[in-house]
């Protein structure tokens, strides 16, 4: 970096001082444009991970009808009753964030006689796989759930797993659309 004149060092007796010359300060401002680029630009927006098995609540949650009216109105299909469970590899899960500040689908908190139902929002997306995309699919990003950061639930019309042939611990990656 010095003879690059990235820093300029300056030897005491009891140690060294190193400030940043105005050259380096450019070349780490580039640095941070790359990877605002990268982590913060929605168009590239894409989460990679695997398949996982979840508690099965999912295909509960999904068929019931204060939510499927909704989905059917607002995403335009019935969707499958369950989530795809993706369990997302590091850099994904703080990239996760980025997908958040985005504008998604709201789905309504509801109640029946006995309880009350969270909102959730969705993402609309598409699935990738080796060799096959599925889309479009959704991320749902319920209120409350037992899940955290690490994963993400996917809805679709369609069983996924047959769609595409997933099994557990196979590798995806989930496009989200800008
Ligand atoms: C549309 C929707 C609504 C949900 N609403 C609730 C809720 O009101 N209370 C709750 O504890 N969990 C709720 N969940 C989350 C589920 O309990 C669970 O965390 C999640 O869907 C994962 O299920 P799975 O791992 O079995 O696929 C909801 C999930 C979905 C998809
Ligand atoms: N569109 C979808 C939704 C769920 N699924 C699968 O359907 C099953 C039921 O979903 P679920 O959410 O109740 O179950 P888990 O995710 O808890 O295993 C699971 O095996 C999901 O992976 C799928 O293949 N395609
Ligand atoms: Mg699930």
């Amino acid at each position: 970096m010095e003879e690059a004149d990235y820093i300029d060092r300056d030897v005491v007796s009891d140690g060294q001082w190193v400030v940043i010359t105005d050259d380096g300060e450019r070349v780490l401002q580039r640095e941070y444009e790359d990877y605002r680029r990268i982590f913060e630009d929605p168009a590239a927006l894409a989460l990679s991970g695997h398949i996982t098995s979840g508690m099965g609540e999912g295909r509960h949650y999904i068929s019931l009808p204060g939510y499927n009216r909704q989905f059917a109105e607002r995403l335009g299909y019935e969707p499958f009753p369950g989530t795809l469970n993706v369990e997302l590899d590091e850099p994904s899960r703080r990239a996760r964030s980025a997908m958040e500040s985005l504008d998604g689908v709201d789905i309504d908190a509801w109640e029946d006689d006995d309880r009350t139902y969270g909102s959730a929002t969705c993402y609309p997306a598409a699935l990738e796989t080796g060799d096959d995309t599925y889309e479009p699919v959704h991320i749902i990003v319920p209120d409350r759930t037992h899940h955290d950061e690490t994963k993400v639930e996917l809805i679709a019309a369609d069983r996924l797993r047959d769609e595409l042939g997933l099994s557990d611990g196979d590798e995806v990656t989930v496009r989200v659309a800008q």
